[in-house]
């Protein structure tokens, strides 16, 4: 008998993701709340969103997506779930009001009223203030004065608020039974690595997870991380992961003896191209749907245990052949993005390598990339159509809108 009753109660099975297309198990998702309908003209574009989304559609989109999942067997959690109930350890809530509430933007006095206000919270409220943020006008009513609440508009945000939260695939990342809580790069995303954390810290289904890596640590991204095979990784390195995020990330994982292998591939520093994710996903075993603008070019710089604690690199040398030998199978099949130069921009752009395997062979994909559909279809692999076009609009597909928390060995 455990006298630890979060373990006592928590019956599911323990968190573990080997490869991107095991038969999925458990998924993390976030259903788009509030913190979209904070999108205007004025701030899409810093808090990276292509457009203002049609709230009440984008959830209409979000729940069809989960219940694709859910009808092939995925158990969906959700994070908004999961933030509530961790939320009711005081621990918790210490941690989430203390990266909510930026001295430096609000004084110190606003501030301390602030923290003081969040305090009184209860759980369900204190979640949705650290999701959807709070505007000045939204603030507890004054006691004295603030220059800061004077000279600032009613519509600022005194704490910003998070609609990249839907990508729940960039501020965490399973490998093997260990996760690596992300250091995100843009501002507008940086606190929602302290979700996460709290979440895997508080909420009893994770109490016993260890960290691969940490939300302190030089900058990496859950879209950039691929785990090709068993111990064989790939970490994109561009806009969003750094060459020291994918070093330091590569020396924890051999640390750890979760990886043999690491990938560590250039991408451009574009848009377009933030995550290694929007340009190659894995769809099978032994194949990946990828932009065929860079299929030739793409390379990779191995990195692999040195023996003393260090990190060896070789290359750079072709991505396709340097992950084949590491995967030790004869060749990566590809299949490409649309079927022009033009059309393949286009179904780039709107996430058409942005796939999520449930299983080899399957994923899910959405409908309006009708070409690379076509062509996953072609090469035998079945594709699960999700519809997107308010989702879409931060720039993320399936696979950037889920955390894959558990998969079967393949
Ligand atoms: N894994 C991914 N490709 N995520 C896409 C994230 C999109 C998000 N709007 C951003 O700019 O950060």
């Amino acid at each position: 008998m455990t006298s630890d009753i979060s373990s006592a109660m928590d019956l599911s099975p323990a968190p573990r993701v080997d490869s991107e297309v095991g038969p999925l198990r458990t998924v993390l998702l976030h259903r788009p709340g509030r913190e979209l309908k904070r999108l205007t003209p004025r701030n899409n574009d810093q808090l990276l969103f292509d457009g203002i989304p049609w709230v009440g559609r984008a959830q209409e989109e979000h729940d069809a997506f989960a219940e694709t999942l859910r009808s092939r067997g995925v158990e969906v959690l959700l994070l908004a779930d999961l933030l509530r109930t961790s939320l009711e350890d005081q621990r918790a809530r210490a941690a989430g009001i203390y990266a909510a509430v930026d001295e430096r933007q609000l004084g110190i006095d606003l501030a301390d009223a602030l923290r003081s206000h969040l305090s009184t919270l209860v759980p369900s409220e204190l979640a949705t203030v650290l999701m959807a943020g709070m505007t000045f006008e939204e603030l507890p009513a004054a006691e004295g004065a603030s220059l800061v609440r004077h000279m600032h508009q009613p519509h600022d945000f005194a704490i910003a608020p998070l609609p990249n939260l839907l990508f729940t695939r960039d501020s965490s990342a399973w490998v093997a039974d260990r996760v690596a809580v992300s250091s995100l790069v843009m501002p507008a995303r940086r606190r929602e690595s302290s979700i996460t954390d709290l979440i895997y810290a508080y909420h009893p289904r994770f109490a016993k997870t260890s960290r691969a890596y940490g939300a302190h640590s030089a900058p990496l991204e859950g879209g950039d991380v691929l785990l090709l095979s068993q111990g064989v990784l790939a970490i994109g390195v561009g806009e969003r992961t750094t060459p020291a995020g994918a070093e330091s990330f590569a020396r924890s994982v051999f640390l750890d003896g979760l990886a043999h292998t690491v990938l560590a591939v250039p991408i451009a520093q574009e848009r377009a191209t933030m995550h290694l994710d929007t340009v190659c996903t894995m769809v099978d075993r032994d194949a990946v749907v990828m932009y065929p603008a860079i299929r030739d070019s793409l390379s990779a710089f191995t990195l692999r245990p040195d023996g003393a604690g260090g990190v060896s690199v070789d290359g750079p040398s072709p991505f396709l052949t340097a992950a084949a030998t590491a995967m030790g199978i004869d060749r990566l099949r590809v299949i490409d993005t649309g079927l022009d130069s033009v059309t393949a921009e286009r179904e780039q752009w709107d996430d058409g390598n942005n796939t999520l395997a449930v299983a080899p062979g399957v994923v899910v994909a959405y409908e309006r990339n009708v070409e690379t559909n076509a062509r996953l279809e072609d090469a035998g692999i079945e594709v699960l159509r999700i519809s997107g076009s308010e989702l879409g609009s931060g720039r993320g597909g399936p696979r950037c809108m889920s955390c894959p928390v558990l998969r079967d060995a393949l």
